[in-house]
């Protein structure tokens, strides 16, 4: 009898051109996706050298980092909109000369399916079960929701993709994350992450590849999955993945890319063959329940450093180990937080809901149900950037940014914004912002900039109320 294989081994050995004793295995590369950050190196090293792309089918470039989200009408389109930032101009332009003459598949910044890279593939159904999936990006954890090998590569890694369609890696370690029980009132597929990674820090994936299961993970739609993985690599791990289901079926057909009639057919018959065989084992196995969590809030500078909405700011004190109290008291000046101050009575300045892990439709929808009829807190400067155009667009059919704008939100075009301060959003010294994205570390969102992670909900009801909220008490 064959030896039973986890989802992992079943891709990574369906994707091995050559092993190399000493050097690494050579897999073959489905989907390359490449934003204007970190192609124009790759791209020029190609350039100079005389070569081209090997599948320009294959390779997908979009604009989402450097690009302003400030609202076009003003402007006409998007492409009229300046860039003042000398560096976040010249990216943009030769993200555009690159896709031409290279003659990858793009979509410009007019073209309204563009928008962050982890929320285009997916939803342009690029990402498929079964396939591995790089880019220059850490989080392109987030295709592992599809049952995909999904993970950030280098800039050398970039050109070595660009040039061959391979890539040299050297297998990573398994571990599964089972998480059982069922999401609680108030508690999103981002207070799991968040729970998750408090559970078992940031540490905790380096060197491996994580797949969640568990009941908890099973019952998740493919928004929620694709959060969850979005943000394995900010416990550490190479990638993240959830296996392929109906969920993850009924989520990709009939979308633009996604395999057609009989090809669809053939395509589920073998993504079904793809979830861990019974009996299948992982090189480290971590067990939680969610019966206990509630809305998380982070008070600190890694996304570890997270606390329930009923809880305290902790105490350096708090922690045994003294790397830990030292990380804490470090954390604590940064955020300028008082330990025992109550996560509920923290105000914050600005509110951002967006980044590839809370911006796609279902977040937004979250978001507008808190908010409607309600108005922004006036000491509080708050935004939606959806992921993509088409997110835009779609909320936009549904009244959401009604209702945002009329609370007082700003509406922006699609984008990174001000998850990362590369575009012009960003936070002022001190300020403190509630933002729905993935990474709080020191000047993440500008410099001097106190960032606490939440779910796309509490967001919005801190953005109405000025401070934290718990969301059960919501109405
Ligand atoms: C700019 C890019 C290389 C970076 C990443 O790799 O993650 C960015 O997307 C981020 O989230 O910090
Ligand atoms: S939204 Fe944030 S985390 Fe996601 S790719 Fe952009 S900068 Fe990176």
């Amino acid at each position: 009898m064959e030896q039973p294989r986890t989802l992992f081994e079943k891709i990574w050995q369906a994707h091995v051109v050559r092993e190399v004793a000493g050097q690494g295995t050579l897999l073959y590369i489905d989907r390359h996706l490449v934003h204007e950050v970190t192609s124009p190196q790759p791209f020029a090293a190609l350039r100079s050298t005389g070569r081209k792309v090997r599948k320009p089918l294959a390779t997908f470039g979009m604009i989402d980092h450097s690009i302003p989200t400030t609202p076009v009408a003003e402007y006409g389109s998007r492409s009229n909109v300046p860039i003042p930032d000398q560096s976040a101009a010249v990216q943009v332009k030769t993200m555009e000369q690159n896709a031409q003459s290279f003659n990858i598949q793009f979509f410009p910044i007019n073209d309204v399916r563009n928008g962050i890279v982890h929320v285009v593939a997916p939803e342009q159904g690029i990402t498929l079960p079964g396939t591995i999936i790089v880019c220059g990006d850490s989080h392109t954890s987030t295709h592992g929701a599809f049952g995909a090998l999904a993970f950030g590569i280098g800039t050398s890694e970039v050109e070595h993709v660009l040039a061959s369609q391979c890539l040299w890696q050297v297998k990573p370690k398994t571990m599964e994350v089972r998480v059982e029980g069922s999401l609680p009132a108030g508690c999103t597929a981002k207070d799991l992450a968040l729970f998750i990674i408090g559970k078992i820090g940031t540490g905790a994936g380096t060197g491996h590849c994580v797949e969640f299961t568990g009941s908890a993970i099973r019952g998740l739609s493919m928004e929620e999955r694709m959060t969850v993985c979005n943000m394995a690599i900010e416990a550490g791990a190479r990638a993240g993945m959830v296996a392929p289901d109906e969920t993850t079926f009924a989520y990709l057909k009939d979308r633009p890319y996604a395999p057609k009639g009989e090809a669809w057919d053939q395509a589920v018959e073998y993504w079904r063959s793809l979830p861990s065989d019974p009996g299948a084992t992982y090189d480290r196995v971590i067990v939680l329940n969610t019966d206990e969590m509630e809305p998380q809030v982070t008070w600190g500078t890694t996304p570890a450093m997270v606390s329930p909405i009923t809880g305290t700011v902790p105490s350096p004190d708090d922690f045994s180990d003294p790397a830990q109290q030292e990380a804490a008291r470090r954390a604590l000046a940064y955020m300028g937080l008082e330990p025992g101050t109550r996560m509920q009575d923290i105000k914050v300045d600005r509110v951002f809901i967006g980044s590839c892990t809370n911006s796609r439709l279902a977040d937004l929808r979250e978001a507008a149900k808190v908010v409607k009829g309600k108005k922004v807190a006036p000491t509080v400067r708050a935004m939606v950037v959806p992921g993509s155009g088409l997110v835009k667009r779609q909320a936009e059919a549904e009244g959401l940014d009604q209702i945002f704008r009329e609370a007082g939100f700003e509406w922006r075009e699609p984008g990174c914004s001000m998850c990362l301060g590369m575009n012009g959003d960003r936070l002022a010294e001190g300020e403190r912002c509630a933002s729905t994205s993935n990474r709080n570390f020191e000047g993440r969102q500008g410099k001097g900039g106190r960032t606490h992670l939440v779910s796309p909900a509490m967001a919005a009801a801190t953005a109405i109320a000025g401070h934290f909220v718990d969301i059960r008490d919501w109405q």
